[in-house]
């Protein structure tokens, strides 16, 4: 386990945004450049709290550009990948091109493509095996629908999911895992899953990979929150034992309530 950061966290924390189908690609570097103007002004330390985000496929090249010119401390990555390398996918997108783009993370499983695209457990295996064949770091999404919230299934609807994606995986990939429950109805809705539910899962989920790997790789893993989270709510989520970071959406578009997530550390000192 790593050195504690911030007295709290054994994992260096992550706040995650991601964009969604929002921001051209001219508007996507006009946001990361405020993104990084205000977190500069206010000292932010990357090294213990890693600011990472998720922007369409056609901004990636002019994000890549940006970052590695001005030397941009922020991280980014796809929302999705194909489950193959190249060949006749029309419309896909492969892990090796965003690699090429030195994307450091990318989202496998998010809701939106397990409803919308319909993505089985079978695909996003495969994706997430395809990340790891291009050293991208997989961000796991998974989480209940409120059928399944209100039947009271959802920690082992949950818990099904991460063993049916994550089959196959090494320790040592395991290790390196981000995981984002993300229930479903809290997604854009303002319903916010309290800070006990985000606990609740983000333990079962630990102990599952303790049950699946070992307690090496649920000391490593981070595991986020996502749904519906900003600035007002983001300290007393994190202030759970086994909350790693959130993954935000709407509010990461806006650079004011992104930033003040990303320094939620001054909300627990103050709250
Ligand atoms: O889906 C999400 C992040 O991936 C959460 O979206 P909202 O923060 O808009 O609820």
């Amino acid at each position: 386990m790593t050195t504690s950061t911030n007295g709290k966290f054994d994992r260096t924390p992550l706040i995650a945004g991601n964009w969604k189908m929002n921001m051209d690609h001219v508007q996507g570097i006009t946001l990361l450049q405020k993104l990084a103007w205000t977190l500069s002004d206010a000292s932010h330390d990357y090294s213990r709290v890693e600011v990472a985000v998720f922007p369409p496929f056609t901004d990636l090249r002019g994000v890549q550009t940006l970052v590695q010119g001005d030397q941009l401390k922020v991280v980014y990555g796809a929302q999705d990948l194909s489950d193959q390398d190249s060949g006749a996918y029309t419309g896909d997108i492969s892990g090796a091109f965003l690699a090429k783009l030195a994307c450091r993370y990318v989202l496998v499983g998010h809701s939106e493509r397990r409803t919308i695209h319909g993505e089985s457990d079978e695909l996003l295996n495969r994706k997430l095996h395809a990340a790891y064949r291009h050293q991208l770091t997989p961000v796991l999404c998974l989480g209940e629908g409120l059928e399944v919230r209100q039947a009271g299934e959802h920690v082992e609807h949950t818990l099904a999911q991460l063993r049916a994606d994550v089959a196959g995986l090494t320790e040592q990939q395991a290790a390196e895992l981000v995981i984002a429950y993300e229930p479903i109805w809290a997604i854009g809705t303002g319903e916010v899953a309290g800070p006990a539910d985000a606990q609740e899962m983000c333990a079962a989920l630990r102990a599952e990979l303790v049950e699946i790997f070992d307690t090496s790789v649920a000391e490593k893993a981070r595991l986020l929150y996502g749904g519906s989270v900003k600035a007002n709510n983001v300290a007393s989520i994190l202030r759970e034992r086994d909350v790693d970071g959130v993954l935000v959406g709407g509010a990461s578009l806006d650079v004011a309530e992104f930033a003040n997530i990303v320094r939620f550390e001054s909300h627990l000192l103050t709250d």
